[in-house]
């Protein structure tokens, strides 16, 4: 099996301390290193993934303290555990570690093997907390994102789109007659249906830079399509109910096709005209609802 290999940055200003934590380390951990505050944000906000820091405290112009701070304060680096290294053997100073948000101190001179048990629970804390966050946002049939995720994700994307000055277009797509598909065929080709059409979905949005497709609710699901031109979003969602219907899903009991179909709603937004997350998936609700009146296997946009 192929095991994960966690990132570790080893943040102090004296070389022979990281040569030395980099020797007990060296073999289990990718390894990085800074020998200042400075470059330990820099690398820690760069977006690479790190899973733990060993950090120490007593270095020039930024110390680990004021490093440990400004981590703990922004949103891209705050889960990164840290433990503070260091010569401080203090009661008061481990507190203020503690109290800073570290998850454990290390005081120095090393015990290796110290050094590793407590390197390695930190990690396996990380690794769980990490898988279990994931879990949580992927909807446990058709492992796509969840609505618990969309609800999350979008007021920033609309933030972005606002700061980019761009286009932001919303789908919502609700699968026609499926009560009746339930209803006759079963709940667990139910259940097969919607993982087929969120795999459809998938593809599709997979060909759009920074787009994301959620399953909403029961049959419902959301694409989020920034950036795209009010051409290019009309021509992708029309391919996608065709590509819907082309699945040949039987479905003997719609009154629209013989096979599965979609409806959906789009709503495109200028950046100046964007509102509340909850206020766009209204609008492109409401076209949706509109699609549905206007008999289904269809799109109606807003704009
Ligand atoms: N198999 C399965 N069915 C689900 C799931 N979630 C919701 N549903 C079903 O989706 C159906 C939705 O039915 P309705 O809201 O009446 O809509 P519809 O029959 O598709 O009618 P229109 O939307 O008007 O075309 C219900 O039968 C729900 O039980 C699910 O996870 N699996």
């Amino acid at each position: 099996m192929n095991q994960y290999k966690a990132t570790i940055l080893i943040v102090d200003d004296t070389p022979i301390n990281i040569q030395i934590l980099s020797e007990i380390l060296k073999n289990d951990y990718h390894l990085k290193v800074a020998t200042s505050g400075e470059k330990a944000i820099e690398i820690a906000s760069s977006g690479e993934r790190i899973d733990l820091i060993l950090l120490d405290i007593v270095m020039p112009t930024i110390d680990g303290y004021q490093v440990c701070r400004r981590l703990k304060a922004e949103n891209n680096t705050n889960k990164i555990p840290i433990i503070f290294v260091t010569a401080k053997n203090d009661v008061d100073d481990e507190e203020a570690g503690f109290n800073l948000g570290a998850v454990d101190y290390i005081i120095k001179p090393f015990h290796p093997a110290i050094v590793k048990v407590r390197v390695r629970n930190q990690v396996s804390l990380k690794l769980k907390s990490d898988l279990l966050e994931e879990l949580a946002q992927i909807d446990g049939l058709t492992q796509i994102f969840n609505r618990r995720y969309l609800d999350g994700r979008l007021p920033l994307i609309l933030d972005e789109c606002q700061k980019q000055q761009q286009k932001l277009s919303l789908v919502m797509i609700d699968v026609d007659y499926f009560k009746n598909y339930n209803d006759n065929y079963g709940h667990g080709m139910g259940d097969v249906c919607l993982i087929e059409l969120a795999k459809c979905l998938k593809k599709y949005v997979n060909m759009v830079k920074g787009a994301l497709v959620a399953r909403y609710g029961g049959e419902e699901f959301v694409l989020v399509l920034p950036e795209l031109e009010k051409e290019e979003v009309i021509s992708l969602v029309d391919q996608v109910i065709k590509a819907v219907e082309k699945l040949q899903i039987q479905h003997a009991y719609s009154k629209v096709s013989p096979f599965i179909t979609i409806s959906a709603g789009l709503a495109i937004f200028l950046p100046f005209k964007l509102d509340a997350a909850s206020n766009v998936l209204a609008i492109a609700d409401k076209a949706l609802y509109q699609a549905k009146s206007n008999g289904r296997n269809q799109l109606v946009t807003f704009s």
